[in-house]
Formats: structure tokens, sequence, C-alpha cells
């Protein structure tokens, strides 16, 4: 690799947040406390707050190719991940990007209804994502809900939870992590099915707040910056696990509505044990 260019660089495809504290904002900022280099395609621009999305527009399909060009042309990237990709024309549009140029392993985070309840991504744009971005991923990272969109199923039980896994590994996703941070169970358990078929649980005490606007955008990015920066699946995932963890426990009061996390909660308390 050239020498000049060889600090660790990592790719975010996703919407924009005005109110800092989801999508690109969010994706940016763990990438930077995870020190590797962070860049971004802007897929589409939403006006948010805390509260919820007042309003997006998706961008042409033009400035989208520019960008991966850009990007291309010039940085190496190590690893990236999608998130807010509005409707079916973008996600195909992502998915030429991804299929052309070589950008590491690919993070898909199938963002499909922010917590205020906007629809981030159409239905067609779903069904795009199942039968075409997917086949692309190293590892996809549904929430709940959008485990049971991805298979048209219901998600009721632990056993229920990896099947749900497995099928959608079937549909073309090397790794699978299902978050279970949606509902209130005292104990949050999220599942991971692993490239060669074995799976783990990760689990961890429910913080009970509402500062939890950008949780998946977090982890997602922090598994991409370890990824980025030469960890295995399963070691980017637990450090992922960790960082989001600390981001929510160690809250800060912005906003009325969903508040955002801290960011930089993993830090400081890497900091403070180093002391
Ligand atoms: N209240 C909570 N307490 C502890 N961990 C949580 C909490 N909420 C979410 N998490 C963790 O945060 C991560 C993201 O999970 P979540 O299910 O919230 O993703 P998401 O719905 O995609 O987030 P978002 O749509 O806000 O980006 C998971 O590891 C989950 O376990
Ligand atoms: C732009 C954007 N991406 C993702 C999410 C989901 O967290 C959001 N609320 N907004």
């Amino acid at each position: 690799m050239n020498k000049i260019n060889s600090f660790p660089q990592a790719l975010t495809i996703a919407g924009t947040d005005s109110g800092g504290g989801a999508g690109i904002m969010a994706d940016m900022k763990t990438m930077q406390e995870c020190r590797v280099f962070a860049t971004a395609v802007v897929v589409a621009v939403t006006a948010q707050n805390t509260v919820g999305v007042q309003n997006f527009q998706a961008l042409s399909e033009e400035i989208i190719n520019d960008q991966f060009s850009s990007l291309n042309d010039d940085l190496e990237i190590r690893a990236c991940k999608s998130g807010m990709l509005a409707d079916a024309d973008h996600v195909d549009w992502v998915y030429q990007n991804l299929d052309k140029y070589d950008f590491g392993p690919f993070v898909l985070d199938p963002v499909m209804i922010a917590k205020g309840g906007a629809q981030l991504l159409s239905d067609q744009g779903i069904e795009m994502i199942k039968t075409k971005l997917i086949k692309l991923a190293t590892l996809i990272t549904p929430n709940m809900p959008e485990a049971e969109r991805l298979i048209d199923d219901k998600i009721e039980s632990q056993s229920g939870m990896l099947i749900a896994a497995q099928k959608i590994q079937k549909l073309g996703a090397k790794n699978v992590l299902i978050k279970g941070g949606h509902g209130d169970s005292e104990t949050v358990r999220d599942l991971v099915l692993l490239e060669d078929g074995n799976y783990f649980w990760m689990d961890s005490k429910r913080v009970h707040t509402d500062r939890t606007h950008g949780t998946g955008d977090t982890i997602s990015s922090a598994i991409v910056s370890r990824l980025a920066l030469g960890d295995d699946m399963r070691s980017a995932i637990l450090f992922g696990k960790d960082f989001v963890e600390k981001a929510i426990k160690n809250t800060i009061q912005v906003g009325h509505g969903h508040g955002p996390l801290n960011h930089w909660a993993y830090n400081l308390e890497q900091n403070k044990n180093a002391i």
C-alpha cells in the first residue's frame, strides 16, 4: 500500500442528521473517537432533530456517483457502511458503486424507520436491499423490527431470533448482528451469527433512558472502524457493543425528544482507567 496514504480510513454511505445525533453525523463522530479517518458519501439530507424527522431530500445519481469516484481516485478506504438509503433507486446506485470499487468489508445497517417514526426507506427500497444490496454485505445489522421485515415474519423468542439470523444469512449477508435494543426487558440481548455458522449472544443491562437516538448508527460505525483497523469480525462486534453501551450509559442532555449519545464516553473511560 502507498505509505503516504496509509492512515486507516473508513466510509459511511448514508443520510445526514441536522440534529447531529444520528446518520452520517453519528457515524463520523464514532469513527473519529475510534481513531480512524472518517469519510462520507451523502445519499440524503434530513431536516431532523431529537424530536423527529421534519423533512428529507435524496440526492441525484450524478452527485452520488461522483462522491464514490472522488473517494476512489484519492483515498484508501479500508471498510465501509451504509445507513439511510431512502428508496430503491438509491439502494441500486449504492449497490453499483460498491460492486465497482473496493472499499473493504461492507457493513449494511438496513435503516428503515427512525425512532420518532419517520420512514427513511421506501418499501421498494427494502425489497432492493433484500434482493440485491445484501449480497455485498460482510455484515448486516438489523434491529428487531428490521429483522422481522427482512424475513417477513414475527420474531417472538430467542430461538426465533436465531432462525431469523439464519434466514437473513441465506439472503446473502456473510455475518448477521440482530440488535435487541427495542422493547423494555431488563436485559438487552443482541445476537451475532458468524459466517462459519457459530453464534453468540451479547447481553447488557438496559439503560432506562430516552437518550437513544443513533444507537444503531453508532454500533455499526464502531464495528466498521475496528474492521478498518484490522480486527476480525468477532472482535470488531464485541468492541462495537462496548462502545455503544458506554455512549448510552453516560447520558448527555441535548434536545427534547430521543436525545443523542455521548460519543466520547468510551475514550473518557479509557483515559480514566489509564491514570
Ligand atoms: N436502552 C438501552 N440500554 C442498553 N443498550 C441499548 C439500549 N438501547 C439500545 N441498546 C443497544 O444499542 C445497540 C443498537 O440497538 P438498537 O436496537 O437500539 O438499534 P437501532 O434501532 O438500529 O438504533 P437507531 O435506529 O436509533 O439507530 C444494540 O447493541 C443494543 O443492544
Ligand atoms: C439520517 C438518519 N440515519 C439514520 C437514522 C436512524 O438512527 C436517523 N434517524 N437519521
